[in-house]
């Protein structure tokens, strides 16, 4: 990861380096090494290394940890098994989302008379593969290691595990043991991986997880999609628009089921309009492979069959927790770390052990868990110096936003972007609210952005408190709403100041003004 990006060209930008870590001037001045420690991977001594901050798992969570926790001029290792850049780069949303690009652009072009026709082609599926496969940087992670070194955090390629307090003992490839040592801190941020149901068959079948639906080089002819999640739904947006012939399975009612109904009922039309068969109350039973490469057969409960030439289970993820060394410190392996608002693990006691990211199970997006790390880094580098710690709500160390304003877009067509809580939430949460909806395709902006625009918003206002909890868009192009939401919502800002908050004339913004009319009556 590079600090600050090239200019992108094919070939030339790694992986990450769309900044996952912060943006920043000039280094950090690096403390003295201790003797013991060594800035390469390789196994030099027994001895073991000692470091005030040791982070497991480079992924985009663990690379933030370390940029703020060198910037409070604590040295500081990381230990990774696989690619530095972690699920996200490589597996997760970075592919994802460079598959997913032109399929929404296409589908905004044929919205728009006068390019419609030019837009009917199908997708140069080859094309779109190479372009994902750039923005993987080929699967190699050059680029980030780069980043590390120029920021001065040092890299053990292995297998981390936790030995006791404070110390971890990394299995290298070359089947030789590192031992670390950390004055102040071991930060777990080993991510997750894809969850498979029990099932039988399933071991037989060499089903797709999330890593082959964003690394396969080709569309199957025929694709099965198990779950009704944010992975379910974008990779069969993606899919169908590549080629394949997708059935999504939902064994619920709905998609989506965590963000407010109506996204997952307008997903669900795209989705069927793109040529995807969505099947509610698909309850998958078994699955079963003809020969190694053959079709798979997907029995569903009640005695339907599918069959697919491969099957995509997007069932949820279980942390990367099961082998990390968590018996050694009184911890149950396989389970997700529970933290408090500076990511300290509450059941270790010392306050030297902190789970970021996927791990602790807070909120399993790139970005929250990257403002983790910062706070994390930051409360370490406090407690290190002796420092107070701010942590009262919304303080400078502790992670606050990820109980009131966590953002999320879905990149389907029509696009999700939601903030907060849901309506449902709201009221279960027992607060006073009123919830405001408008129908995007009113707005003058929104009818320009593409002919029979179609999309709904709501926004959830806590009438005790005067601001907002929530806010959701669902429709074209609404992604690049949301910060605006997230900003209303984090920052409390009274609903009668939003009012003077005026949108531009005629973009799709002016949903903010429609809303906040709707809501003053
Ligand atoms: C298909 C898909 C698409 C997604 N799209 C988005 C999106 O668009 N936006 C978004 O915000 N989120 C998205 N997510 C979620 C996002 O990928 C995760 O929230 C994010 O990767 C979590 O980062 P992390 O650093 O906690 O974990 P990870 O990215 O999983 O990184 C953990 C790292 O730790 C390493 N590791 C694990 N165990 C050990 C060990 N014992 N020793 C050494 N190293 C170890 C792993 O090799 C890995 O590199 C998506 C997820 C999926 C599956
Ligand atoms: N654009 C984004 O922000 C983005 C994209 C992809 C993934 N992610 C993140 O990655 C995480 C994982 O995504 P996901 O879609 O795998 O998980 P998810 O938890 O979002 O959805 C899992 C779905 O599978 C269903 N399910 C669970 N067990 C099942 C079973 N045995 N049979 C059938 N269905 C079952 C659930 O009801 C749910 O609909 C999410 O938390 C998400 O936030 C984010």
């Amino acid at each position: 990861m590079t600090a600050r990006p090239p200019a992108r060209g094919i070939g030339v930008t790694p992986a990450g380096s769309w900044g996952h870590a912060a943006g920043r001037g000039a280094p950090v001045p690096r403390p003295a090494r201790p003797p013991s420690e060594s800035s390469t991977g390789a196994a030099v001594n027994d001895a073991p290394r000692t470091y005030d901050v040791i982070v497991i798992g480079a992924g985009p969570v663990g690379e933030n940890v370390a940029d703020r926790t060198r910037a409070a001029g604590l040295s500081t290792v990381v230990v990774e098994r696989e690619l530095v850049g972690g699920e996200c780069s490589y597996w997760a949303c970075m592919p994802s989302k460079a598959l997913l690009r032109p399929v929404i652009a296409r589908a905004d072009a044929r919205r728009l008379p006068g390019l419609a026709g030019a837009a009917q082609a199908p997708l140069d599926a080859a094309k779109v593969l190479a372009r994902r496969d750039e923005f993987t940087s080929h699967w190699k992670d050059d680029g980030q290691v780069g980043w590390l070194d120029s920021v001065d955090v040092d890299l053990v390629r292995g297998h981390g595990r936790l030995t006791g307090e404070r110390e971890v003992a990394v299995a290298t490839p070359d089947g030789g043991t590192v031992r670390l040592t950390a004055r102040h801190a071991v930060v777990v941020a080993t991510g997750t991986t894809a969850a498979l149901p029990p099932m039988p068959g399933i071991d037989d079948v060499n089903p797709w997880t999330s890593r082959d639906a964003t690394s396969a080089k080709e569309a199957p002819r025929r694709l099965a999609v198990v779950g009704g999640g944010v992975v379910a739904v974008e990779m069969a947006t993606a899919w169908q628009a590549l080629g394949s012939q997708v059935t999504l399975l939902v064994r619920g009612d709905r998609l989506l089921d965590r963000i407010e109904p109506f996204a997952g009922e307008l997903v669900a039309d795209g989705l069927r309009e793109a040529g995807v068969e969505v099947r509610f109350g698909a309850n998958v039973g078994s699955v079963e492979r003809d020969g190694a490469h053959g079709e798979v057969r997907i029995g569903l409960e009640g005695g339907a069959r599918v069959t697919a030439d491969e099957v995509l289970f997007a069932v949820g993820r279980r942390p990367h927790t099961g082998d990390i060394g968590l018996e050694t410190v009184g911890l149950k392996p396989g389970s997700w770390l529970e933290v408090d608002d500076t990511c300290q693990v509450t059941a270790v006691p010392g306050g030297w052990l902190y789970a970021c990211g996927d791990v602790n199970h807070r909120a399993l997006l790139t970005h929250q868990g990257k403002y983790q790390g910062r706070m994390a880094g930051a409360a370490i580098g406090a407690r290190a110096k002796g420092e107070p710690v701010d942590d009262a709500p919304w303080g400078a160390h502790v992670a606050t936003a990820d109980h009131a304003a966590v953002p999320q877009v879905v990149f389907t067509d029509p696009e999700v972007a939601a903030v907060g809580l849901s309506a449902a939430e709201a009221q279960q949460a027992g607060r006073n609210v009123k919830v405001v909806d408008y129908d995007l395709g009113q707005v003058a902006g929104a009818s320009l952005y593409g002919d029979d625009y179609r999309g709904r918003a709501r926004m959830v206002v806590d009438l005790d408190r005067g601001h907002l909890v929530g806010v959701t868009f669902v429709g074209p192009g609404v992604g690049e709403l949301l910060h605006s939401a997230t900003v209303a919502v984090a920052g409390e800002v009274p609903v009668d100041r939003l009012w003077h908050a005026v949108p531009s004339y005629p973009t799709v913004s002016e949903i903010w003004l429609r809303l906040l009319e709707t809501y003053r009556g």
